[in-house]
This record gives C-alpha cells, sequence and structure tokens, in this order.
C-alpha cells in the first residue's frame, strides 16, 4: 500500500549570480519565493492497483517519483510505501520498490553500454538476488513478451532508445518488485512499442499482483490501464476511477464533443447558454469548432449552425482528456501565488 499524508515539496529559489549587485541586494534583502512542486498532497494506493498520477507539465510528477525513491527529500508530510516511510525508512523498501524514469533513462546508470542486453538482465538479477535458474526463466520471459529474443546479445549502447526503453521495462518482469513506479514510461516511444509496454503494465498488474503508479501526459493510455486516477497540480484536484470521472462529468458538464469544420469567422458568443464549453482553432484554411454539449441542447446548436457554411461534423463521446483539460483548465492552483518564501 501506499500512502501520501500532506506531501509537500518546496525546493529553493535559484541563485543567479552573487556577483551582480541586484541579485546579491535581493539575496540578502527581500525574502526570495521558493518553488512549490508538491502542495498537501493527499492519496492512497491499494495493493495491486494501477494508479495514474496525471497533471500537467511542472506538476510535480517527477518530484513525488524522486521522492519514492530518495533522492528528493520532501519540506513536510510523508510518503508511505508498504506502511515504511519512503525517505527516512528507505533501507525496508529498497529492493521492493523499482522506478522507470522515461525522461531520465540513466538516472540510476544500471545497464553497461558496451555489453550484451542478456548480460546486462543477467547481472541486475543478481544484484536483486534472484537464483540463477530463476533468473534464466524469467529473462527469457521477458525477452520473448517484449519482443527482443533477436536482440539478447547486442550490446545496449547499440540499441535504440524505444528498445532500450524495453529493456528497461523488462527489469521489471524480472526483479518483480512489489511496487512499480513508472514516470512517462512510453514517452518518445512509437504507438506499437507503446501497445507491447501497456501489456507488459497489464501482465504486472494481473499476474504479479503488482502495484503501479504511473504518470503521463497520455490520458487514453491511462484510460486503457489505470484503476485510479489523480489529477493535481502541485495540489490534489480530482480523484476517481477514469470512468466515473468521465461519468461525473457528463452529468454535471457535457456529454458529448461536436467536432465542427466551417469556413469562414465563428462567433463564439452564438453559442453561450448552448454549449458548456467551446475551442475554437484554424487549421488548412477550415475553422475548426469543439463544442461540448449537453444532449437536449443540440436542437439550439444546430439551429445556431445553420447560420454557418458547414464542411463536417463529427459527434465523439467525452474522454479523460476532455475531463482533464476541463478540470486543469479551471484550477485556481495553476497561476496562484505561493507564499512559501525561503
Ligand atoms: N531540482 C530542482 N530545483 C528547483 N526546482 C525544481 C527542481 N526539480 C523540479 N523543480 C520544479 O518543481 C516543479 C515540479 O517539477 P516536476 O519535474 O516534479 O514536474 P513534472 O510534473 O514531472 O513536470 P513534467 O511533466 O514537465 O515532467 C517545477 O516547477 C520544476 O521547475
Amino acid at each position: 500500500m501506499i500512502e501520501s499524508v500532506n506531501l509537500t515539496k518546496f525546493y529553493p529559489p535559484p541563485i543567479k549570480s552573487l556577483f551582480d549587485l541586484k541579485s546579491l541586494r535581493d539575496f540578502l534583502g527581500k525574502p526570495r519565493e521558493k518553488i512549490p512542486a508538491l502542495i498537501d498532497l493527499n492519496f492512497r494506493v491499494r495493493e495491486g492497483e494501477v494508479f495514474g498520477l496525471l497533471g500537467p507539465n511542472g506538476a510535480g510528477k517527477t518530484t513525488f517519483c524522486k521522492i519514492a525513491n530518495a533522492l528528493v527529500i520532501p519540506t513536510r508530510g510523508n510518503l508511505y510505501i508498504n506502511g515504511y516511510d519512503s525517505v527516512k525508512e528507505h533501507d525496508k523498501i529498497k529492493g521492493k520498490i523499482f522506478t522507470i524514469f522515461g525522461g531520465e533513462r540513466d538516472l540510476f546508470g544500471l545497464f553497461q553500454w558496451r555489453v550484451s542486453v542478456e548480460k546486462n538482465l543477467r547481472f541486475i538479477a543478481e544484484l536483486w538476488g534472484i537464483p540463477k535458474v530463476e533468473a534464466e526463466k524469467r529473462i527469457n520471459y521477458a525477452l520473448e513478451l517484449l519482443n527482443l529474443k533477436d536482440k539478447k546479445n547486442e550490446w545496449y549502447q547499440k540499441l535504440s532508445a524505444g528498445m532500450r526503453q524495453k529493456v528497461y521495462l523488462a527489469l521489471s518482469l524480472i526483479i518483480q518488485p512489489e511496487v512499480l513506479i513508472l514516470d512517462e514510461p512510453t514517452v518518445y516511444l512509437d504507438v506499437f512499442t507503446k501497445r507491447e509496454i501497456w501489456d507488459v503494465i497489464l501482465e504486472l498488474s494481473k499476474e504479479f499482483g503488482t502495484t503501479i503508479i504511473l504518470t503521463t501526459h497520455n490520458l487514453n493510455e491511462a484510460e486503457a490501464l489505470c484503476d485510479r486516477v489523480l489529477f493535481f497540480n502541485k495540489r490534489k484536484i480530482a480523484e476517481g476511477k477514469p470512468k466515473e470521472l468521465i461519468e461525473k462529468f457528463q452529468a454535471l458538464k457535457a456529454e458529448r464533443k461536436l467536432l465542427i469544420k466551417v469556413t469562414g469567422d465563428v462567433k463564439t458568443k452564438d453559442f453561450d447558454g448552448i454549449a458548456e464549453r467551446i475551442n475554437v482553432y484554424i487549421q488548412n484554411g477550415l475553422t475548426y469548432l469543439e463544442l461540448y454539449i449537453k444532449r437536449n441542447n443540440l436542437k439550439d446548436i444546430f439551429s445556431v449552425l445553420t447560420n454557418y457554411n458547414v464542411v463536417d461534423i463529427q459527434n465523439e463521446t467525452v474522454t479523460l482528456e476532455d475531463v482533464f483539460t476541463y478540470i486543469c483548465s479551471f484550477d485556481s492552483c495553476v497561476n496562484s501565488k505561493v507564499e512559501e518564501k525561503s
């Protein structure tokens, strides 16, 4: 089980240069604002759950993953993993959690560049104390599942970035940690590799009961993989099962999304009171109108559209991405001032 209790992190303010008179005066004079990364974040992840941490750039996702690995010390609050404080009692959970930092693959420098994939995996399995015969079985299974069998004798250095990412993920099938933290595991990957990684994540959750925390900017990925998600931007915004969040949004805000292509200008005022939200953008000489609507406003919408030169209409269901963009764009803490000073 994972429990985040009032987890808060403020990074120290940057010091530009003490040789610059203005910076020196600022340094000695008025207190400088610290950089907020997490503010009073509370949530629980149950054993065996796939839990999505979803937030815009700078929301604090990587900071959270680093606190879980005792790479960053929280300013206040605690993160408990299997009942142990992730920083103060890290020794107790060290072998039980495994993290993949998608954007910073070599953060732990686990792999030797000029050594084959198979030897690398064997070496790490040995480090983790997995008996030889069992390790061989797991390595073969992981390489098979990730379509890496033909790369097993290749130097790690010779692999493409996507393949290295897969080898990294293969480790989670070999180590079989109790807790797996995946910080943007599919960033930079093509759709095929992404799907292979999704399959492994589901396999780990279903077959091994691994508790997984997943951060991603791909909301389709979160919808496909996560049992529950947390929307946050330093502070918590919303939490729930993807399906429940979508249903709540549909009940309160909009059931459908209409994507309408028109030629000419659009007056968003025309849709006041009959659309919950309107996005307008221009692409290839056409104006795209995205309307989030309640079904009972359809008649009024079509009546307004008779004044437009409509080229195409697509009727789409609301996705987790729609809910996320809606909620996060109205989130008060995106631009709010934070009082913590150095
Ligand atoms: N070492 C650091 N020193 C100072 N500020 C930092 C440091 N690391 C992160 N921050 C700041 O903390 C905030 C949260 O950053 P973090 O990397 O945790 O966000 P993120 O959600 O992972 O972002 P992204 O989606 O862009 O990867 C940002 O404002 C960032 O600039």
